[in-house]
């Protein structure tokens, strides 16, 4: 049986008449079913309609996504956004206890941009709203150029934590990535360990080592690239990993009980 794995949604408005609808990009669902070997759930951007402990039981891990909407910063106690700034209150409904959940039930997490925002947010951290305004720090916003090997391509170096998760994933202790992101983490939840920094000083990716499964999060976005970079895939494969003994660790023993199917 292929391993469900969760996608988190935006809610975003389009069609000719502008109606809400839930959407994830492509790029996650071709690395979930090319390099996971999974079957992609989308998870709809609202957190009454995806139903936090039912997707928790079911799913066996959980990719969250990045997006242009930012974290409600009452979720951190930050300053409100000035207008205009788009947030996405649906899909926050949906990702914050989602997030708990998984790292409480050891749930495989891979969290990519927003989505390791989202992690230290649920977990108790807090976030900077513009790092390129912080003294000091480099512009890591999205290159507003047309060509997406431009806007998807390296941007700068992240430096790995040595020995640490992501060091001993990617066989180096520095690799190149792309920047897609205004945000970034300012106070580090409990639990959460930092694995890698850009040369700023803005953290670029977390782990959750005392945590029972699997948690990674990324601020660049190895979706883009999996297919010709050798860690952007590895990071999907190691998630992969954690998938399947999960589901190992929780599959019934054998000559147990079994699920009868047939027909009355
Ligand atoms: N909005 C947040 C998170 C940034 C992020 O996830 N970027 C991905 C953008 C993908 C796209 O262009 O659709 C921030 O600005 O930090």
């Amino acid at each position: 049986m292929k391993p469900l794995i969760g996608i988190s949604c935006c809610r975003k408005d389009f069609g000719i008449f502008n109606m809400p609808n839930h959407a994830a990009s492509d790029t996650y669902v071709r690395a979930v079913c090319e390099v996971v070997g999974g079957v992609p759930i989308l998870m709809p951007a609202c957190g009454d309609a995806s139903d936090p402990a039912v997707l928790l039981d079911r799913l066996d891990g959980l990719i969250l996504t990045g997006s242009r909407s930012n974290v409600e910063p009452a979720l951190y106690g930050g300053t409100p956004h000035p207008p205009g700034v788009w947030e996405d209150h649906a899909r926050d409904s949906a990702t914050m206890p989602m997030i708990r959940g998984a790292v409480r039930t050891g749930l495989p997490l891979l969290a990519i941009c927003r989505g390791l925002q989202e992690v230290n947010v649920a977990l108790g951290g807090s976030l900077h709203q513009r790092i390129q305004d912080l003294p000091g720090r480099l512009d890591h916003s999205t290159p507003i150029v047309q060509s997406a090997s431009v806007r998807h391509g390296k941007a700068h170096w992240a430096d790995l934590r040595p020995g640490g998760a992501l060091a001993e994933m990617a066989g180096t202790t520095r690799i190149a990535v792309n920047s897609l992101h205004n945000q970034g983490i300012d106070r580090l939840a409990p639990g959460l360990v930092v694995e890698a920094t850009a040369p700023d000083g803005t953290i670029e990716a977390i782990s959750a080592p005392d945590a029972p499964g699997f948690v990674l999060g990324v601020q660049w976005h190895p979706e883009y690239d999996f297919r010709e970079d050798a860690v952007s895939r590895r990071i999907f494969a190691r998630f992969a990993e954690a998938v399947r003994r999960r589901i190992a660790a929780r599959a019934p023993v054998a000559g147990g009980p079994a699920l009868d199917c047939a027909a009355d």
